[in-house]
């Protein structure tokens, strides 16, 4: 099958500095891909280029025709002075109604939040409301730019199984940048670990034995990636739990 999206030989410069070079790979249906990369590397810029908020300056990006992508950014601004609920800002989307955000909603657990104004957030439930905005058209292709942030462990863990689990309900593919790499690791099929060029891809056992993924992350980092050979079942994160709804996907 075709590649939902395939990046070939692309160079990307801001006033004359390179930001990425010579980074070529393809996205195909049912992956979850990782960006792994020190700050600066160029992950964010990489993310922009598939959604096609950016341009290269050389290479080639093809995306399959009619391609639809949900995109949790890095960054949400709003204007604190507009208070902006929950539904109202999930129905910023054309042509949904009250009971898809609903429906979305109870999917990240986040259906409690519905009339809380976005403001009023804490920052796992911020997270849950950007996925479910995300997710609302049911993308092929969900897109995540460091999603976790201000999230605590236990929300994070929480996060990249609704993450898994919207992966398998729609069947679309992931293409994620994040630093957590002790728990995103084990929901990941393929690493993709960048310094302008891409230093190393392969799966989260691989990329951690590369000596440039070494040389870049140091061996703690290794060795966190390199724990879920061992230990990737959830034992060891009893208690503060929360188990994604997604219909019968309930594995994770
Ligand atoms: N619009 C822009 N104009 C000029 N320089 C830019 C622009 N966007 C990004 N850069 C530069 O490109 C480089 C890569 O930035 P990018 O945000 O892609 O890195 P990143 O890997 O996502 O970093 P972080 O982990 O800190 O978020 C940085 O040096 C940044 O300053």
């Amino acid at each position: 099958m075709q590649p939902l999206v395939t990046v070939k030989n692309i160079f990307v410069e801001f006033n004359q500095q390179s930001v990425l070079e010579n980074i070529s790979f393809s996205i195909e249906m049912g992956k979850i891909i990782t960006l792994l990369g020190p700050n600066g590397a160029g992950k964010s810029t990489l993310v922009k280029l598939v959604l096609g908020l950016i341009q290269p300056t050389k290479g080639t990006i093809t995306r399959q025709p009619h391609l639809t992508i949900g995109y949790v950014p890095q960054k949400l601004k709003l204007d604190t002075t507009l208070p902006l609920t929950v539904k109202r800002f999930i129905k910023l989307n054309k042509n949904i109604n009250d009971k898809d955000i609903m429906n979305i909603l109870h999917r990240v657990n986040a259906a409690n939040l519905i009339n809380k104004t976005m403001h009023q957030l804490s920052g796992g439930e911020m997270q849950r409301v950007l996925l479910a905005q995300a997710l609302i058209k049911k993308p092929q292709l969900l897109i995540l730019d460091e999603p976790t942030q201000g999230v605590d462990v236990n929300g994070q863990l929480s996060l990249y199984n609704l993450i898994a689990n919207a992966k398998n309900e729609f069947n679309c593919a992931v293409l994620m940048v994040s630093h957590d790499l002790h728990l995103v690791m084990a929901k990941t099929d393929e690493v993709i670990c960048i310094n302008k060029h891409i230093c190393c891809v392969g799966t989260p056992a691989l990329v951690s034995t590369d000596p440039e993924f070494i040389a870049l992350f140091g061996r703690s980092a290794a060795n966190q990636l390199a724990i879920y050979k061992h230990h990737s079942h959830q034992h060891q994160y009893h208690g503060r739990i929360e188990l994604p709804t997604f219909g019968a996907n309930k594995h994770v």
